[in-house]
């Protein structure tokens, strides 16, 4: 293990300083797209204003003999395209693919001036970070990159589960962790054939009533298959101050549930999630940015306990400094999305003057 006072120190000769914090740039929808598929390319630079990131993937979802094109696609778009502030991240291919080396090696040294974030798919635990890490400084080195490009770990093995808290420290690279139900499911020998979201199946049943006739029926109650692994990887990524995020919700038509599961992911704490779809883009927006009513309160509360301290009521509810911190998690994230999204400037401003 490295000694902590060379955590900071570039992994290369020639390779840019690594960050000493994640920078918080709004990401509330990592919007996936195969740059291979010339009908999605194409709807890639009106896309572009619409999201907070746009990801050209490489991984699954990319046919075998359609993974070059995809490389190749993806680095004459970056090239081709004016993304505004809009991030561009990637997803490459698992580490003990065929192509993630090609991967690395050509995105980082044709276009990585313009990668923000390299998403690595089925992390098991720190040693696969620190392999991407040195490879990536050697690249930047080499490309005469000037920011370091941040490394996003996919959490969808039962090992790396179990390794979440060094795999979220493993790195000053790091910049988050997504939950991948899918492979997760499949890893975990679950009994699923899903994309995320919910079970019929998985309840609980109130107890019978004994004053009832036997038979009668009694009340289910569904239960989030995912609530552990999202409480796990919450708690890793704060403790080392990187982000937490939802993955994929592949039951593309049902829009209420995929807003359900988002909105449990960003109660829970994570900042944002995948969008597989365009129809998902809008409901990542709506649920990632925190409500108008919520801020007007969280300012409220701000306002009306001063330096943080003591205890005050308000509207019959008591404040002290752990609500005035809980408040102010969302309004320096409104803050920040505000910044980024004129219209919901313009919502957060009207509801306080309510
Ligand atoms: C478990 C995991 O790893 S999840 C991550 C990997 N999976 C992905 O990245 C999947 C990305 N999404 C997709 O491939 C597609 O959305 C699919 C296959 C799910 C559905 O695609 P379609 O059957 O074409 O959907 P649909 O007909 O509703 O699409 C409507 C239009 O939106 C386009 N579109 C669909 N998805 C996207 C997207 N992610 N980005 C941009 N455009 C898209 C389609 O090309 C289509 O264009 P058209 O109107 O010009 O024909
Ligand atoms: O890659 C995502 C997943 O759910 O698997
Ligand atoms: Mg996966």
């Amino acid at each position: 293990m490295r000694s902590p006072k060379d955590f900071f120190r570039p992994l290369a000769v020639g390779a840019p300083a690594p960050v000493r914090e994640v920078p918080f740039r709004p990401s509330r929808m990592i919007h996936f797209f195969d740059p291979g598929n010339e009908k999605m390319a194409a709807k890639i630079p009106a896309i572009a204003p619409t999201v907070d990131v746009l990801l050209g993937n490489l991984e699954d979802a990319v046919a075998a003999d359609r993974k070059e094109a995809a490389r190749s696609g993806l680095v004459n778009i970056a090239k081709t395209t004016d993304f505004g502030d809009t991030q561009l991240w990637t997803r490459v291919n698992s580490l003990d693919s065929p192509w993630a080396l090609d991967d690395l090696i050509t995105l980082v040294t044709e276009i990585g001036d313009k990668l923000d974030v390299i998403m690595v798919p089925k992390v098991e635990g720190a040693e696969d970070i620190h392999y991407v890490d040195r490879l990536l400084a050697q690249l930047e080195a080499k490309a005469r990159i000037e920011r370091p490009i941040l490394v996003h770990a996919i959490l969808e093995t039962a090992t790396g589960v179990a390794n979440v808290e060094e795999i979220a420290g493993a790195s000053p690279r790091m910049q988050g962790i997504s939950l991948g139900p899918a492979d997760l499911a499949a890893s975990r020998r679950m009994k699923t054939t899903r994309v995320g979201g919910g079970h019929p199946g998985y309840l609980v049943r109130e107890d019978p009533n004994p004053e009832s006739a036997a038979g009668e029926a009694r009340a289910t109650f569904q239960q989030d298959l995912w609530h552990y692994t999202i409480a796990r990887m919450v708690d890793a990524c704060a403790a080392h101050g990187i982000l937490p995020y939802y993955g994929p919700f592949g039951d593309i038509r049902d829009t209420v549930a995929c807003e359900d599961q988002f909105r449990n992911a960003f109660l829970l704490g994570c900042v944002g999630a995948w969008s597989l779809h365009p129809v998902q883009i809008e409901i990542a927006k709506r649920v990632f940015s925190p409500a108008p009513a919520d801020v007007a309160w969280a300012r409220k509360v701000i306002a009306a306990m001063g330096d943080g301290t003591g205890a005050v009521m308000i509207d019959g509810k008591m404040q002290d400094d752990a609500t005035y911190k809980q408040c102010q998690v969302v309004a320096q994230l409104a803050d920040a999305l505000a910044a980024r999204d004129p219209e919901l400037a313009d919502a957060y401003a009207a509801a306080e003057k309510e």
